[in-house]
């Protein structure tokens, strides 16, 4: 018999492949709770998943696009249509082009804003990163300490809520048509529903004869450009970088800053039809997102593009301190600054521990479009003093560089196989991979309870900040779907409602790469032991000891894997399964997926 820790769990018979069971247990009325099941429609059909990467909806709306409206006169206004991934003045690429369409037809600029409860409930948005989309939009409006808000350029934002999404397109072109419009602009977003929700947009403008401009704007380097010797996408992440990094240098003009906007004349504010948009208020809260935290996600991520820039500078020009480890103010006083100790310098040797505040913490921003993506790599350059973008792995900064190609590969790996965002795996074989159903074990991980306490500390980072490191989050991720078993959609999915910063490409990426079903090259058998991890992640404890205070007493070894008697004298729980046990079950699974 091998030697078993007294804490372990004998490992359940009982196990589901996650289309069949989530949907057997759903009519069976078993559950109500959304959060550990899927609704039915959540995971496409393997034919539907066939059908959507044969014909992805992205090319589809750039044909749309090309066949759209090409002139228009007689506009009383141009409009920017700001989403969710965009929430700034400075370098946004089309609200820079629709600034400059209405100086050539002397009209005013308006932003517009929409809510869309539905559709933050169909993304599984959580109440952080919408109170943090409202707060930015506050910022962008009238923002004290902005300096470059909306106010100040006479430009009004017109926030509004819009319900069901079915009828969105059709809100907004009578938006449009209700203030005599005929131009409007938008950055692109990828995500499938809302590439659908453009193409309608599309087909209705050109209905009413309103032109309707679409940019890229959320990557350094936009999808649909870069392809493999054979003229495929990539689906590898090292070819991509290497061929990603050559285009960037080839075109620097990609990464070059977009025109702020112009102000709008002052007798914007007498308008009959506009002065009235300056008087509406961004709302606190949209229902049904109520953050409960938002006093606390206030301080830890404050709003604003000088708070992002805040955050880059202090990346790029000062060092790492433990003080800032957990949920403190990022930006508040005594960060040493220094040239020689920053943080993105020493970004290549330090970034994997999560014991110090070592990386930037720009997720937040870069995922909302707080600044831009073009934005952090020139500051890059200019802390080299280089004209071109930084592409060796050996330092710092070329390692971070490359944190912000695996951010565009998981856009382009979404945009060309569209269904991996539709709840299918990327490699379709591991479709059938048993899951557990244990709700017990599902509720110990989300509330960092389950005996291993590398996974624990980094569950309650992720709590009480709306936040983690990333080797934290692979670290979690593979916990989740190879020692507990669990579908790495009930992962992705709490990830989706409890991170400030959740981007459905990172996260489908991070998850799908995490368990072994996406695009890493590794194959499944890539299993992260957590206690070895533990003691690379958190060389000197204070991680652990952070946000696992029950543990604040221990050193060494028993901090990474207390003894049972530790663990209970300290009453912290035991580990949930035996790791070498859930290692052997998971290659089996993996292996033949289907069987037990
Ligand atoms: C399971 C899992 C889920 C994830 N979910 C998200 C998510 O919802 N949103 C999100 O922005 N990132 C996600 N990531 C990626 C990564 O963990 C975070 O971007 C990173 O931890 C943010 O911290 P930082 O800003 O200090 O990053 P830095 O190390 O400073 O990196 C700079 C920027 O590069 C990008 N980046 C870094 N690592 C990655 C990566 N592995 N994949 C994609 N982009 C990256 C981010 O925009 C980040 O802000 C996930 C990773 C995993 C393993």
């Amino acid at each position: 018999m091998p030697k078993r820790a007294l804490s372990r769990t004998s490992i359940p018979a009982s196990s589901f492949s996650p289309v069949e069971n989530v949907r057997k247990r759903q009519r069976q009325g078993e559950t109500n709770d959304p959060t550990s099941l899927f609704n039915p429609n959540y995971i496409a059909s393997a034919e539907d998943a066939i059908r959507l990467d044969a014909d992805p909806p992205l090319q589809k709306l750039l044909k749309a696009a090309s066949a759209s409206v090409k002139t228009v006169e007689g506009t009383d206004a141009v409009v920017h249509w700001m989403r969710m991934a965009d929430l700034r003045v400075v370098d946004n690429r089309a609200l820079s082009q629709a600034s400059k369409r209405a100086r050539e037809v002397d009209v005013p600029l308006i932003v517009l804003f929409v809510i869309s409860p539905q559709d933050y409930v169909a993304h599984d948005r959580g109440p952080r990163k919408i109170d943090f989309v409202l707060r930015n939009l506050k910022a962008i409006k009238a923002g004290a300490n902005e300096g470059r808000s909306l106010k100040e350029l006479n430009i009004p934002l017109y926030v509004t809520t819009h319900s069901p999404r079915r009828t969105l397109p059709t809100g907004v072109i009578n938006i449009l048509k209700q203030w005599n419009v005929k131009e409007i602009y938008a950055n692109v977003e990828y995500e499938v529903d809302e590439l659908r929700r453009d193409i309608k947009i599309l087909e209705l403008a050109k209905q009413e004869d309103i032109k309707c401009t679409l940019v890229h704007d959320k990557l350094l380097v936009e999808p649909g450009t870069l392809f493999t010797q054979q003229g495929k996408p990539f689906s590898v992440f090292s070819p991509f970088h290497r061929r990603w990094i050559e285009a960037l240098n080839k075109n620097l003009h990609w990464i070059a800053e977009a025109p702020m906007p112009t102000p709008n004349d002052c007798e914007i504010h007498s308008h009959s039809s506009y002065a009235d948009l300056f008087n509406q208020e961004v709302p606190d809260e949209v229902e049904g997102f109520q953050c409960e935290d938002r006093e606390k996600m206030k301080v830890i991520w404050p709003e604003g593009h000088s708070a992002a820039t805040g955050m880059l500078e202090r990346f790029l020009r000062t060092k790492s301190r433990a003080s800032q480890l957990g949920a403190a103010n990022p930006l508040e006083e005594g960060a040493e600054s220094s040239a020689k100790a920053s943080r993105a310098l020493a970004y290549k040797d330090k970034r994997d521990q999560a014991d110090r505040d070592t990386t930037s913490r720009l997720s937040p921003y870069l995922s909302a479009g707080v600044i831009s993506c073009r934005e952090v790599v020139r500051a890059a350059m200019d802390l080299l003093k280089i004209k071109g973008v930084e592409s060796s792995r050996d330092t710092g900064v070329g390692m971070w560089v490359q944190e912000l190609a695996w951010r565009d590969f998981y856009t382009h790996v979404m945009c060309a196989w569209p269904r991996v965002s539709m709840g299918r795996p990327y490699q379709e074989k591991f479709a059938d991979v048993k899951w557990e159903v244990n709700e017990v074990h599902f509720n110990a991980w989300k509330e960092g309870k389950t005996g291993v306490p590398i996974v624990d500390a980094a569950m309650r980072q992720l709590n009480t900040m709306g936040w983690m490191h990333n080797r934290s989050r692979m670290i979690v991720a593979m916990y989740l779907t190879k020692d507990l078993m669990l579908d790495w959609r009930l992962g992705e999915r709490y990830f989706s409602k409890a991170l400030i910063d959740a981007d459905l490409a990172s996260n489908n990426g991070g998850w799908q790469w995490s368990a072994g079903t996406g695009t890493d090259p590794q194959p499944y058998f890539r299993i992260f032991n957590p206690y070895n991890q533990s003691e690379k992640a958190d060389p000197t404890g204070n991680y652990i000891r952070e946000f696992v205070p029950e543990l604040g007493g221990l050193r060494g070894p028993d901090l990474h894997k207390p003894s049972a008697k530790v663990a209970q004298k300290l009453g912290y729980p035991l580990p949930l399964v035996d790791h070498s046990e859930a290692r052997n079950r998971a290659l089996r699974r993996y292996k033949n997926p289907g069987t037990e």
